[in-house]
């Protein structure tokens, strides 16, 4: 590993830590649940590496085992008995379809309750909420839906769905019962669209309750 490629590595769990203490203060790692990944080093599109968690670990605490790096294509790329997020493979995806650069997942009971409410639309509507804005979207009243995608046990068996349902202008994706991934160009944009996502997400659920 290069000196360059070693102090992104750094650089990229120290900030990868920063977040994930602060979404387990926010109870946003249920039951070892979530996983952060940040894009290391200049590659190309098609040849990348991410930083990513570790899989099953207690996203609560911190140690010098949270992160490893991957490749492209979610294999480690230095030795090491860590084994990367269960769900590496649809940050792969992400990362390959959006060029961005941090990709952040939890569960939650809002995202949840809304991917199931709406799973028959495959998309939960949002309409005209002052929030839309976090996600570079100006316009007056605007209206987005945030897509949603099956969860199969297997992995590999979302990802197509993530590939076909992924809409470039909003910057993230649920699945059913699942929780929430969202992406942005560096580790503050990507918080910044989960926070909109999750307020935006519990807007929702409570309108729907006072509709009814
Ligand atoms: C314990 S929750 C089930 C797995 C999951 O959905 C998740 O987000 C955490 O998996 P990981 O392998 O990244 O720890
Ligand atoms: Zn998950």
């Amino acid at each position: 590993m290069t000196t360059l490629l070693l102090e992104e590595k750094q650089r990229a769990y120290r900030e990868l830590s920063i977040v994930k203490a602060d979404f387990a203060a926010r109870g946003w790692f249920p039951g070892t649940s979530g996983n952060l990944s940040m894009r290391v080093g200049d590659y190309s599109p098609e040849a990348f590496a991410f930083a990513v968690t570790a899989s099953g670990k207690d996203k609560a605490a911190s140690t010098p085992e949270d992160f490893l790096l991957v490749d492209q294509t979610g294999q480690p790329i230095e030795a090491t008995k860590l084994k990367p997020s269960a769900e590496t493979l649809i940050h792969c995806e992400i990362y390959r379809q959006t060029g961005c650069g941090a990709i952040f997942h939890i569960h939650s009971v809002f995202n949840s309750i809304v991917s199931e409410l709406f799973w028959e639309r495959r998309a939960v509507p949002v309409e005209g909420v002052e929030l839309i804005k976090a996600f570079n979207i100006w316009d007056e009243e605007a209206v987005i839906d945030v897509p949603i995608v099956s969860n199969f046990a297997d992995i590999p068996s979302i990802v197509p769905e993530v590939t076909e349902r992924l809409d470039k202008r909003i910057p993230g994706i649920l699945l059913r019962k699942h929780g929430i991934y969202a992406w942005g160009r560096d580790a503050f944009e990507a918080r910044k669209h989960l926070e909109a996502f999750e307020f935006l997400f519990e807007y929702v659920y409570r309108m729907q309750l006072l509709k009814r």
